[in-house]
């Protein structure tokens, strides 16, 4: 588990842990046990499973977000709610005297502003999961599942662009241009990892990944396929201009400088491509061995002129 994030959030973790430390004095200091039998062992656990819970939600969220407001939104809707949960919760363990009975009487109280914070939390979480999404679009397309993702490249993983195809697939007869699927593996990506180290390697794949998703268009779809292969889907695309797409996209990777660890580590990689667009009696893995076939043929040739 990393735990990066929640060593951000220190300041917020003492208040929560301050917070539950003057509910549990002043409520255990006023209040007198009940006795065994008048424990309703039911109430217990279904308050106590609440406040747990909430704690639980309240520790994911620290784990998961960087700083800002909307963190702090969801930390203190959470809090404040687990306040009001937590006296409850003790409620079911003691009595309290007449002048002390208000602490019975104000546990229901903090619950709507923490769920009116946490409805504030979520409208500006909304906001910002847009904007997130806009950067997301060329790796996500309509679904996201954090398994179907590479984690070296941050992209779409091969299984996603499959579904994609298939989905693209279905929609063909509807689509006046069809789409196109531009490969893209780097030329000896062996010899780089080789030279430089597995880490460089790695590096080089993230970056790649990025240069080519800035030269996508909003709509396509990349992926890292296997190893230094990318597929990108190009919807609606004919393939002139599936072509005319794919020269810039490969003039960009090809322009870009990779910059090792040392400044002298300057690099600008080769890469290899092939391009098709879908035919109605096509499957998804008669396109992939197309792509294949042609990305090997592109090589060969590479190779002999070279
Ligand atoms: N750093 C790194 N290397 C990887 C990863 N996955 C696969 N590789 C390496 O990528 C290399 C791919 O080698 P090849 O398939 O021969 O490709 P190539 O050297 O680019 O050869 P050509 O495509 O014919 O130019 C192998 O050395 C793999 O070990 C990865 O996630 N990270």
């Amino acid at each position: 588990m990393n735990l990066t994030f929640l060593k951000l959030h220190r300041s917020l973790l003492f208040i929560l842990a301050t917070m539950l430390i003057c509910v549990l004095t002043l409520t255990l200091s006023y209040g007198h046990y009940k006795g065994h039998n008048n424990i309703d062992w039911f109430d217990v656990a279904g308050e106590g499973g609440i406040t747990i819970m909430t704690l639980l939600w309240i520790f994911f969220i620290l784990l998961s977000r960087p700083k800002g407001r909307v963190t702090n939104l969801l930390f203190a809707g959470l809090a404040i709610m687990n306040l009001s949960m937590t006296l409850d919760f003790i409620d079911e363990f003691v009595n309290y005297d007449k002048n002390q009975a208000w602490l019975s009487t104000i546990e229901s109280i903090p619950a709507p502003f923490g769920m009116i914070l946490m409805s504030i939390a979520l409208y500006h979480w909304h906001q910002e999961q847009m904007s997130i999404n806009l950067q997301l679009r060329n790796r996500e397309r309509f679904y996201r599942e954090h398994q179907l993702s590479d984690a070296i490249s941050g992209l779409a993983s091969a299984d996603y662009m499959k579904s994609q195809i298939n989905r693209e697939l279905n929609l063909l007869h509807h689509n006046e241009h069809g789409f196109s699927l531009l490969m893209i593996d780097i030329a000896q990506f062996d010899c780089f990892n080789r030279q430089f180290g597995a880490k460089a390697g790695d590096k080089l794949l993230h970056e790649f990944a990025q240069v080519l998703t800035l030269n996508v268009r909003k709509n396509d779809l990349v992926c890292r396929y296997a190893s230094d292969c990318f597929i990108v889907l190009l919807p609606d695309t004919p393939l002139n201009m599936a072509d005319e797409l794919s020269r810039s996209i490969i003039n960009a990777l090809e322009s870009f400088s990779f910059q090792g660890s040392t400044k002298k580590t300057n690099i600008k990689q080769k890469v290899h491509r092939s391009l098709i667009t879908a035919q109605h009696d096509d499957s998804t893995s008669a396109l992939l061995s197309k792509l294949h076939k042609g990305l090997l043929n592109n090589k060969r040739l590479f190779e002999q002129t070279a």
